[in-house]
C-alpha cells in the first residue's frame, strides 16, 4: 500500500503512519523525521514520549527517536545543540530504496542541505532515513552521504527514548568492561565493570568501544551498527558508541518540555558516532542503524 502524509492525532503535525499486519504500528513526524511512537502487536508503547513535548514544528521533540546530525551537543556554538536534522522538515521519499522484506512495512525520509542549514553549517549533505517495521521489531537507519566536492567532519546519533516500568528497578545489559566518557565528570574516561548498569542518580555517559547488544533487562533490546561505503570500495564497519542517559531529578526539573516525574519512566540508549568526529569524503556514505526488538 502506498504511504502518504497525514495529520497526527498526537502531534497535530504532518506524519507518516506504518501499520504492521500483526497490529504493531509506528508513527514518524516529518518534523525531524522523529519516530514518535512504536507500538507492539499487544499495544505496548516501546518509545517514551513526554507529556510535555512541544509539537510546534520548530522545537526538537522530547521523546521518540530524534536524529542528531551533524554535531552531538554543541561543540560548534554557531549551530544548534545536537545539530540541524532534528528540527528540519524532512520529506517522505517516493523512492523505496531497498524493498521491504516480506512481512515488513517501510518508509524512507530524505533531507538535504538548504539555505537555512548552510547558514548554520557550511557543508552540503544528503540524509536518507529508513524506518522499517517488522513483527515487534523496528529498524531505523540513518544514511549520511557527502554529495559535495570536499570532505567534512560530522557526528551522528539516534537519540532513542525507551520506556521502562520504573527507572529505579531498571537494569541495562551490555556495558560490562566497556570504557565510557562521563559527561557529568568533566568528560573523564572510566571503565564500567558492572555486569548491569543501574540508575540511582543522573546518568550521562558515552560508552565507546566494543559494544554488542544493549538491552533493558526483561524489556527492549537494541542492536547497533554502522557501516561506511565508498564508491568502488568494500563496506567497512565503523565502531558505534552508545550514549546512556537519564536526567534524574534536578535535570528533569530544568527541562521545560519534560515532566518533573517522567524520569521514572524512561531511559535513552542512543547509538552514534560521537566520541570523535568522523571525516566523510565526497561520495561516501555512513549508515548508522539501530534495531529495536520489543
Ligand atoms: O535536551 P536535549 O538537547 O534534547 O539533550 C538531551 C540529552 O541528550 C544526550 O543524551 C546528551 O548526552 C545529554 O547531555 C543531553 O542532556
Amino acid at each position: 500500500m502506498a504511504l502518504g502524509v497525514t495529520t497526527s492525532a498526537t502531534t497535530g503535525q504532518p506524519c507518516v503512519a506504518l501499520a504492521h499486519p500483526n497490529g504493531g504500528s509506528v508513527e514518524v513526524q516529518l518534523h525531524g523525521a522523529t519516530v514518535t511512537s512504536f507500538k507492539t502487536s499487544s499495544g505496548n508503547d516501546v518509545l517514551f514520549l513526554s507529556e510535555k513535548a512541544v509539537f510546534n514544528g520548530a522545537k526538537a521533540i522530547r521523546g521518540g527517536i530524534p536524529l542528531v546530525f551533524p554535531q552531538f551537543g554543541q561543540p560548534d556554538k554557531a549551530m544548534p545543540s545536537h545539530g540541524v536534522a532534528r528540527t528540519a522538515t524532512w520529506s517522505l521519499s517516493e523512492e523505496e530504496g531497498e524493498p521491504a522484506v516480506e512481512g515488513h512495512v517501510k518508509a524512507n525520509f530524505v533531507l538535504g542541505h538548504s539555505e537555512e542549514t548552510l547558514a548554520k553549517w557550511p557543508h552540503s549533505f544528503s540524509l536518507r532515513y529508513e524506518v522499517d517495521l517488522g513483527a515487534d521489531v523496528l529498524s531505523v537507519t540513518l544514511h549520511v552521504t557527502n554529495p559535495g566536492e570536499e570532505a567534512f567532519d560530522f557526528q551522528a546519533l539516534l537519540h532513542t527514548y525507551l520506556t521502562v516500568p520504573e527507572i529505579e528497578g531498571a537494569k541495562v545489559n551490555g556495558f560490562q568492561n566497556v570504557q565510557y566518557i562521563d559527561q557529568l565528570e568533566n568528560n573523564e574516561s572510566f571503565k564500567d565493570e558492572r555486569p548491569q548498569a543501574d540508575f540511582t542518580r543522573e546518568v550521562d555517559r558515552i560508552y565507546a568501544g566494543e559494544i554488542g547488544d544493549v538491552g533493558v533487562v526483561g524489556g527492549t533490546t537494541v542492536t547497533n551498527s554502522c557501516e561506511k561505503t565508498a564508491p568502488g570500495a568494500a563496506e567497512v564497519c565503523v565502531p558505534v558508541d552508545v550514549v546512556l542517559w537519564n536526567p534524574w531529578i534536578a535535570k528533569a526539573k530544568s527541562l521545560g518540555d519534560f515532566g518533573d516525574e517522567e524520569y521514572h519512566k524512561m531511559v535513552c540508549i542512543e547509538p552514534g558516532i560521537v566520541s570523535k568526529s568522523h571525516s566523510i569524503a565526497p561520495g561516501e556514505t555512513f549508515s548508522l542503524k539501530q534495531v529495536i526488538t520489543a
